[in-house]
C-alpha cells in the first residue's frame, strides 16, 4: 500500500461567460496525473508557472474540488472533502509560498503556532505555551520568540514559524509549496536543509512543489514534471537528471549548472544539443514564455546565462 495515491487526477475550473453568466468552458488545471508517494521520502512536483503543482497539492489537502480520480492516504480514500476526518486533517499540513503574507501581522507568535492546536485539539493556557515552545526550540528559533510579532523576523525566521505552525499537530505529510522562493537565494538553502533535518528527526513525507529544478534536486527523491496539466515525464532523481526523455525536461535540466567546474564544458556541450533539438523539432509545441519564464528563473537563482533560442 503506498503512502499517498494520486489516481488519474483531473480538476477543471469552470470558464463563466454570456449575459447569463453560464458555463462556456473549462480551464484543465490538472488533467490526468497520477503518482505515489512513500512515507519518509520527498516527491518534488516542478513545472512552470500554470502548469497545475499547486492545484494538486491543494486538492490533496482539500482545498480544491476534485472533478474526477481518486487520492488514497494509507489506503484511505481522501478525494472529497468530507472524506478527510479530523485525524485525516491533522495528517496533511501545508507550508505555504511566502512567509511574509500567510502569518499574521497582528498577532503574536504564540498565537500564530498555537492556532492550529486551539482548532483542533484542547491544551490547558500552561500546556499551549509549552507546546509553543517546545516547536520553536524544534526548528531553532528561542522560547522567548513566543511574545513577538512577524515583523520582527527575518524572511527565513519567518519560514520557520511557518514551519513550526505546520508541525503543530504532528502530520505525517507535508505539502510545501514553492517553501522557499520568496527568499533571498543565500537564505533559502539554509530553510532546505533544516527541512530535510527535521524530516529525518520526525520521519516526515514531503510533497515539494517547485518551479526550480535546482532546488527539486537538492530535495527529492521522486520528480515528476509537470506541464499544461498534465505529466510530460517522471522518475527517480537520478532517472531525471542523468537520463531525461521529453525535450521540456532536456530543457530544466540541461539549465541547471554543474556545482563540478570539469563538468561545465560537457555541460555546455549537452545545453548546445538540447537547444539544437528543441529549435528543430519543437518550435510550435511549447507555450514559450511559460518555458521562457522557468529556464529565466532557474537562471537567475544560479547566476548562469542561459542558450538564446534559436
Ligand atoms: N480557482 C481557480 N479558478 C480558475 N482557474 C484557476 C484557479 N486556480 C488555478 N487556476 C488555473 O489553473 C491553472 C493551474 O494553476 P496552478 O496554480 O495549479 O499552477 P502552478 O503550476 O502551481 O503555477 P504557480 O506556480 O504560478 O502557482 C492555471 O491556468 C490557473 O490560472
Amino acid at each position: 500500500m503506498a503512502f499517498l495515491e494520486v489516481k488519474d487526477l483531473q480538476i477543471y475550473f469552470p470558464i463563466k461567460g454570456g449575459v447569463f453568466n453560464r458555463t462556456v468552458g473549462h480551464i484543465k488545471a490538472v488533467d490526468g496525473v497520477s503518482f505515489s508517494l512513500e512515507q519518509g521520502k520527498t516527491y518534488g512536483l516542478v513545472g512552470e508557472s500554470g502548469s497545475g503543482k499547486s492545484t494538486t497539492g491543494r486538492a490533496i489537502i482539500g482545498l480544491e474540488n476534485v472533478t474526477s480520480g481518486q487520492i488514497l492516504f494509507e489506503g484511505k480514500d481522501i478525494t472529497s472533502m468530507k472524506s478527510k476526518t479530523k485525524d485525516l486533517r491533522k495528517d496533511i499540513q501545508m507550508i505555504f509560498q511566502d512567509p511574509y503574507s500567510s502569518l499574521n501581522p497582528k498577532k503574536r507568535v504564540l498565537d500564530i503556532i498555537a492556532e492550529p492546536l486551539r482548532n483542533f485539539e484542547m491544551h490547558s493556557k500552561q500546556e499551549e505555551k509549552k507546546k509553543v515552545q517546545d516547536l520553536l526550540e524544534l526548528v531553532g528559533l528561542s522560547p522567548e520568540s513566543i511574545l513577538k510579532y512577524p515583523h520582527q523576523f527575518s524572511g527565513g525566521q519567518r519560514q520557520r514559524i511557518g514551519v513550526a505552525r505546520a508541525l503543530a499537530l504532528k502530520p505525517k505529510l507535508i505539502i510545501a509549496d514553492e517553501p522557499v522562493s520568496a527568499l533571498d537565494v543565500s537564505v533559502q538553502a539554509q530553510v532546505l536543509n533544516f527541512m530535510r533535518e527535521i524530516q529525518d528527526q520526525l520521519n516526515l513525507t514531503y510533497l515539494l512543489i517547485s518551479h526550480d529544478l535546482g532546488i527539486i534536486k537538492h530535495m527529492c527523491d521522486h520528480i515528476g514534471i509537470m506541464y499544461k496539466g498534465r505529466y510530460v515525464e517522471e522518475g527517480t532523481k537520478e532517472e531525471i537528471f542523468t537520463k531525461p526523455h521529453h525535450i521540456y525536461s532536456k530543457r530544466l535540466v540541461a539549465a541547471i549548472p554543474d556545482i563540478n567546474p570539469r563538468m561545465r564544458e560537457k555541460q555546455y556541450r549537452y545545453r548546445q544539443e538540447v537547444q539544437e533539438e528543441y529549435n528543430s523539432s519543437y518550435n510550435d509545441y511549447f507555450d514559450h514564455e511559460g518555458l521562457a519564464y522557468s529556464l529565466q528563473s532557474i537562471s537567475d537563482t544560479h547566476k548562469v546565462a542561459l542558450p538564446k533560442r534559436g
